[in-house]
């Protein structure tokens, strides 16, 4: 550190409590002011002493005019005036600089610095080494984001895979994981994605007939929903499942939407617990408490169902699981919750984004009619549709790759420093929040050449010699890395492959005349402005 800087800090740490015992002893300051005054004193010498003497002292600044995030820390609240995906700028801006790297900080007036991590080295140090860890204290040295995990407990009104560490989350993890592998996955619930796919063909080629265009991200949002509540209860239509208690199927997912808008509302970051309050919470608390209702309706039709048959098939992940949470509601239901919440819009907004660049280039849709043909020849109905044929898409699966690249639901991952982190060979003091900043390095020119450009190209495996290799080994960083690594992988993958290559497979498509696709971050990336497509049936294609 510079002499003049260490001067002025000590001389700052010795102002304030010599002003302070002045004031005291001439009585000019009462008992409630001088403790109030001592304790910002205190917090401002561990920011000065954190800023100027800690270990990250010489770290590059993240440069951003957002208030939010350069005084706060934090991601900035959704605006509906914002015509600007600026949380994303920002994150492209510092993964792009190579004076950022391996990572830059934010040193917020909230006292805890913001570390955002720039290169893939230190990303993997924090999600998989760190938090694998254990810290002095037992807990791990890196754990999912403090303030997230605080805001999670807040919307979602408790505990849930999601916002737990340690054991509290492990045996969620154990009792879930399972049931989402692949394989479990393809023999329980392909058929139904299959089926529902099919009716989502259906509903497009209504679209087609009759010239209509359709808002790609909405007709999205029902597909996830449906093939997520047949998983959870094993029945996900209208009559089987009491939608009325969400004002109607359609609008479970405007529920969940004012629910996320909890995420962002700043009453909740309110001290002295006012941010708990119910009156802090009114604007999504209703919306929690009907959705719920739901779930909870919802898993006793399905444990009903699984007594009703009296066997030892697979019914629905409520009947599977049930007993493993030793009959305790309120953990099911938050898992649940947290489940649906995490697993329908990111599967929907992927797929919309995806839809997005396929419907702009032609020859994109050429190549993937031409796989679905090669794979399951060419007319595609049920009986040819596996899960072994399914992983055969190399094309779609690049696709679907080179979509999350550009447009990853979720830009960042937010972490927790329990203890001092090597991260790319530099230390990050504990105390400090990192965010992964995925959506930066997946923009970075260095890894990804013109990296605004949708080149699927970039993830298919090109002949060296006698051996099959890739242009980089880029993870996918989209499901994040780590023992908190995406739970859904396996079912979101499935959707996008399916939605994919059915849809492709029956129609040809164009985005709506001049419309501009752009991001924006509502805890997850969304379209800004929506997908709106118009299809074309291909010639000699009937819906089986
Ligand atoms: C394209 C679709 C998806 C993407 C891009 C995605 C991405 C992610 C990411 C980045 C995380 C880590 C979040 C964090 O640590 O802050 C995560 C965690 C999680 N996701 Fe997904 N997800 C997708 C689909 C799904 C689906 C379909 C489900 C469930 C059915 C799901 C359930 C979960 C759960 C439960 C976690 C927490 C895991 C844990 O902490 O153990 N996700 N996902």
């Amino acid at each position: 550190m510079m002499a003049q800087e260490y001067h002025i800090v000590t001389s700052l740490l010795q102002m304030v409590p010599r002003t302070l015992a002045d004031a005291f002893l001439l009585r000019k300051v009462g008992i409630a002011t001088g403790l109030t005054i001592l304790i910002g004193h205190c917090w401002f010498t561990m920011w000065l002493v954190r800023r100027y003497l800690g270990p990250m002292r010489t770290a590059p600044i993240a440069h951003t005019s957002n208030f939010w995030i350069s005084k706060l820390g934090t991601a900035p609240p959704p605006n509906d005036k914002e015509t600007k995906d600026e949380l994303s700028a920002f994150l492209i801006q510092c993964g792009q600089d190579p004076s950022q790297l391996p990572w830059c900080v934010c040193w917020s007036f909230l006292g805890t610095p913001l570390v955002i991590l720039n290169s893939l080295q230190s990303i993997k140090d924090v999600l998989i080494d760190a938090q694998l860890k254990k810290s002095r204290n037992g807990k791990p040295a890196a754990q999912r984001g403090r303030l997230i995990n605080k805001i999670q407990n807040i919307v979602f009104g408790g505990k849930n895979i999601n916002n737990t560490v340690g054991e509290e989350w492990r045996w969620r993890r154990l009792v879930m994981g399972r049931p989402f592998s692949k394989q479990k996955l393809t023999t329980n619930h392909l058929p139904f994605a299959i089926k529902r796919v099919k009716e989502l063909t259906s509903t497009i080629q209504q679209a087609a007939d009759t010239r209509q265009t359709l808002e790609l991200d909405d007709v999205f949002m029902d597909l996830t929903m449906d093939v997520i509540n047949q998983y959870l209860y094993g029945r996900s239509a209208e009559h089987e499942l009491d939608y009325s208690i969400v004002g109607g199927k359609t609008n479970l997912k405007h529920e969940h939407h004012l629910l996320g808008l909890g995420f962002m509302s700043p009453l909740i970051w309110l001290p002295f617990g006012i941010g708990q309050s119910a009156w802090a919470q009114q604007a999504f608390a209703p919306a929690r408490y009907r959705i719920k209702r739901f779930i909870n309706d919802s898993i006793d039709r399905a444990l009903e169902d699984a007594k009703a048959c009296n066997d030892t098939k697979f019914h629905s992940l409520a009947a599977e699981v049930a007993s493993k949470y030793n009959d305790d509601r309120v953990d099911l239901l938050n898992d649940f919750l947290t489940i649906t919440f995490a697993g329908h819009d990111t599967t929907a907004h992927t797929l919309a984004f995806a839809f997005s660049e396929i419907a702009r280039n032609p020859q994109i849709q050429e190549k993937i009619y031409e796989e679905t043909c090669a794979v399951f020849g060419p007319v595609m109905d049920d009986s040819t549709i596996t899960s072994e044929k399914l992983s055969q898409l190399s094309y779609i699966r690049a696709v679907y790759q080179e979509t999350m690249r550009l447009y990853p639901a979720v830009v960042f991952i937010p972490v927790h420093a329990n203890d001092n982190i090597m991260a790319d060979g530099q230390i990050i003091s504990a105390g400090s929040e990192m965010w992964c900043n995925v959506r930066g390095l997946q923009m970075n020119s260095e890894i990804f050449p013109e990296p605004e450009k949708f080149k699927p190209e970039r993830w298919l495996e090109i002949e060296v010699g006698s051996q099959n290799t890739r242009l980089h080994n880029f993870p996918n960083l989209s499901f994040t890395l780590g023992p908190h690594s995406c739970l859904g992988k396996s079912l979101a993958l499935l959707e996008l492959r399916l939605a994919i290559a059915h849809i492709v497979h029956h129609f040809t498509c164009s985005l709506k005349a001049d419309h501009i696709i752009d991001t924006k971050v509502e805890l997850t990336t969304k379209p800004r402005y929506g997908v709106p497509v118009n299809f074309q049936r291909r010639c000699y294609h009937m819906i089986q």
